[in-house]
């Protein structure tokens, strides 16, 4: 039986390919006021039923995106010692480089290692009454064997940034809420995170794990993956796990699961995850993550009925203390996930999570 996410893909799918995900081209909210309406119908549809969909039209090229996993991969082809120059573990703020095995989630070891940045910020005056969360702004970590790395990639988060904040206001109208509904939690600049990933290949027979990274819901607003010709990247649908293939020049589009709380569960933060390759093959993507400001208190959304009416994720509890403890909820995540940074830097926080 076709359900609604079926008969919306049968127009938008990618002929031959064997995922099935939405393909949204951005650049029809640029275009007249019909096109808008069909980019945000389209959007609400795939942000609603599926919670993952290609954006094409963001105004980034081909070019571009490929500038960004060659720089990956000369970043991750460096000597370890021009690596480990860089590493976490220096940083009380989480930038830098994490090794294979490095980075847990739910408890278990990504086989992947990784480069994290966000904002490049000065570290803000500490005072006795400062949140611990606070420790996460700080400068991010920049390798001296690739001096290039610094205004590439922070000119390139801050187009990823931009391409989300389009993306959130589509959808606030497609929520029937002004487009600038959430904009009091991101008018200092969004939370922007950003990691350069490498999944190395395994060997099914010699290892008894294949995770890339475990299955995960991203935490904050949106989420924008470019992905090499290698995929690996799964998302759970109503089919089970689905592959998203690499469609080049496409971002593959996550929601996140502060937005599917605001959204009182219309916008669905999807589980995802990413299988090691084969041996003799590995995979290189950059994954950025916007979020609401550290200090932000979200507010949720009041939706028209016969939109509440067809939420599909888990209805909000207003009281949830993820609506305004957005920077302790990252920190935490962050403690979680790298435990040696967290041993390292947040000693006292890090025995409670
Ligand atoms: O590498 C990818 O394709 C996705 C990575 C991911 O889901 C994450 O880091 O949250
Ligand atoms: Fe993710």
């Amino acid at each position: 039986m076709l359900h609604s996410t079926q008969e919306f893909l049968s127009g938008n799918a990618i002929p031959g390919a064997s995922s099935a995900l939405p393909v949204l081209d951005l650049s029809l909210m640029d275009g007249t006021a019909v096109e808008q309406q069909a980019f945000i119908q389209q959007l609400r549809l795939a942000a609603r039923d599926v919670g993952f969909f290609y954006l094409t039209g963001h105004g980034q090229t081909i070019q571009k995106q490929q500038q960004i996993l060659a720089l990956a991969r000369q970043f991750f082809a460096l000597p370890l010692a021009d690596k480990q120059q860089v590493q976490m573990i220096h940083s009380p703020h989480f930038r830098g480089y994490t090794g294979l095995g490095g980075e847990l989630t739910r408890g278990q070891p990504d086989i992947r290692e990784q480069f994290d940045m966000m904002r490049e910020e000065a570290v803000p005056a500490q005072t006795d009454i400062s949140p611990a969360w606070q420790g996460l702004i700080g400068p991010n970590q920049w390798p001296t064997a690739l001096p290039q790395m610094k205004t590439e990639l922070l000119d390139w988060q801050q187009s990823l940034s931009d391409i989300t904040v389009k993306l959130m206001r589509a959808l606030m109208l497609a929520l029937e809420q002004p487009a600038d509904a959430l904009d009091a939690t991101i008018k200092a600049g969004p939370y922007q995170h950003m990691k350069l990933i490498r999944y190395p290949g395994v060997d099914a027979k010699a290892s008894s794990s294949k995770q890339g990274v475990g299955a995960h819901k991203d935490p904050g607003y949106l989420t924008l993956v470019v992905q090499d010709d290698q995929s690996g990247l799964e998302v759970e649908t109503e089919q089970g796990w689905v592959a998203v293939a690499p469609l080049p020049g496409a971002f593959v589009v996550n929601i996140g699961e502060l937005l599917e709380l605001a959204s009182n569960g219309y916008l669905k933060a999807t589980l995802h995850r990413v299988v090691s390759p084969n041996s003799g093959i590995e995979r290189y993507s950059c994954a950025f993550f916007m979020a609401a400001q550290l200090d932000a208190t979200v507010p949720l959304l009041q939706l028209p009925s016969h939109l509440a009416d067809e939420a599909k994720g888990p209805a909000s509890d207003p009281n949830n203390p993820l609506f305004y403890q957005v920077g302790q909820n990252v920190l935490k995540g962050r403690l979680r996930s790298h435990r040696d940074v967290a041993a390292a830097h947040y000693a006292e926080l890090a025995k409670a999570v």
